[in-house]
């Protein structure tokens, strides 16, 4: 081995992701430090109980309440805590005293990534967080090293596995919402707080993240175009179904003009698609390249083990570095491209309209889209009784148009007598 005498590891946080940590780090050890060249040794675990139950049981001695003192003793930190603070603090702590850091908090490093990755460079520390985006799915690693010599131009896919779970349960079980959220609870899918997954903000914090690598630049949660879940009913997936597709929350960053555009949205995708075919928590995601084409990650993107399988791959790469000697390398945002607005976004859309079955209602209604140069593909109706009145339900499927012009349409349409309500209106993916 090495003449670097051994890494001394602090983990903060032991729950789903942090719990499977130590036990790879307590089972493994030795075949890590076979792999890295020096001995590991986990000083500590930081927790806010320490007598907390938890899924791994590791040395009680190991359990500490005092994360400052055990980052200060450790050569590196792996933050597997959450939230924004004291997570920030107690990374910056570690940065700046030059200990490599490795984290799996998307929420924190889409907010702070700027400051966490200067404080990193100031030092020569190395900051890795694999684990942030797409569970076990190696992404980050290909877009900072495997693709740094391409020119990256768009990156889809589902990077929240939480609500493709849910998403998914619900198109093949027919389950209810909040019953498919509480199995991808009691499965370690979802954050300590399900509300940043449901609505759609965990899934931008990857987007930002992926985002600033494959563009390098400077991108935050802030830059991101959100919209969440929540608002899917059944007849949404019913209705979907009904058109060939199936609905996912789909991420995307793509170059637009002299920017990039970034936006989360559920999306109606055809059911041969690829993405249709993600299923449960798993996460794909594609990214287009002018070189190396199309290619896809696709692999767990949520859960406990899955997620420490890419802490442990950040760990023992920068722990290599650690041995071999020098800085990290910093990330590069030479590029500073800013985040476009959606209005010029051009895509199709599939929107539901609940209105009076009356004559001439449907006419009025397309000729609106096409007084807004909204061409309609496909026009479904079905009828919907309730009480006195009678109603229909349209479903319609346009081509290309740009947010806009959609946005205008719909504003117009809402506001007929004969409309009682837009009950959805969502992208659909070519
Ligand atoms: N669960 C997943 O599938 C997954 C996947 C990728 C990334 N992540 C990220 O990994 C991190 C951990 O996720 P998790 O699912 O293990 O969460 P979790 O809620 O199961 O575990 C977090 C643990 O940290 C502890 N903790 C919180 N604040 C603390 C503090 N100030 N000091 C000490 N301990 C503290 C909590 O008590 C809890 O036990 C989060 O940033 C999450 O976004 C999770
Ligand atoms: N809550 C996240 C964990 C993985 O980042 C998800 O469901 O995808
Ligand atoms: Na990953």
């Amino acid at each position: 081995m090495s003449s670097v005498p051994s890494i001394k590891v602090a983990l903060l946080g032991a729950g789903n992701v942090g719990s499977q940590v130590a036990r790879m780090l307590t089972e493994d050890a030795q075949v890590l430090s076979e792999r890295i060249g020096a001995q590991i040794e986990l000083i500590g675990i930081a927790v806010r109980d320490t007598s907390a139950k938890r899924h791994y049981s590791a040395n009680p001695s190991l359990y500490t309440t005092d994360a400052e003192a055990l980052i200060d003793a450790a050569d590196v930190v792996i933050e597997l805590t959450g939230g924004i603070e004291p997570a920030r603090e107690r990374i910056l702590r570690a940065l700046k005293a030059g200990k490599s850091v490795v984290s799996g908090n998307k929420a924190l490093l889409a907010k702070h990534g700027v400051e966490l990755a200067g404080a990193a460079a100031k030092s020569g520390a190395q900051l890795s967080y694999e684990a942030a985006v797409a569970g076990a799915i190696p992404i980050l690693r290909p877009l900072r090293d495997s693709l740094a010599g391409d020119r990256v131009t768009r990156v889809l896919g589902i990077m929240n596995g939480t609500t493709n779970y849910i998403l998914d349960q619900m198109h093949t079980t027919g389950a209810q919402f909040e019953d498919a959220l509480a199995e991808a609870q009691r499965l370690g899918y979802a954050e300590a707080d399900p509300t940043a997954d449901v609505e759609g903000h965990d899934a931008a914090s990857k987007a930002a993240i992926v985002a600033s690598l494959a563009f390098h630049s400077d991108f935050t949660i802030d830059d991101v175009h959100c919209e969440g879940i929540t608002s899917i009913t059944a007849d949404d997936v019913q209705a979907a179904e009904a058109d060939g597709y199936v609905i996912k929350l789909l991420a995307v960053c793509e170059r637009d003009g002299d920017g990039v555009n970034i936006r989360v949205n559920p999306t109606l995708v055809p059911v041969d698609h690829p993405l249709a075919n993600v299923h449960g928590a798993f996460n794909a995601v594609f990214v287009q390249a002018d070189n190396a084409g199309e290619l896809m990650f696709y692999g767990p993107g949520a859960g406990g083990a899955p997620t420490a399988s890419a802490v442990l791959g950040d760990f023992v790469s920068l722990s290599r570095r650690l041995v071999l000697g020098g800085p990290g390398v910093p990330e590069s945002s030479y590029a500073d491209l800013s985040a476009t607005g959606m209005s010029d976004v051009v895509c199709r859309y599939s929107v539901g309209i609940v209105v009076e079955d009356k004559l001439g209602v449907l006419a009025n209604i397309a000729r609106i889209f096409a007084e807004h140069g909204v061409s309609i593909e496909t026009m479904r109706q079905t009828k919907k009784r309730d009480g006195e009145t009678a109603h229909a339900i349209i479903r319609i499927v346009t081509h290309r148009a740009t947010d806009s012009n959609l946005r205008k349409t719909m504003a117009v349409v809402d506001a007929l007598d004969t409309v009682n309500e837009i009950t959805s209106v969502i992208r659909v993916e070519d």
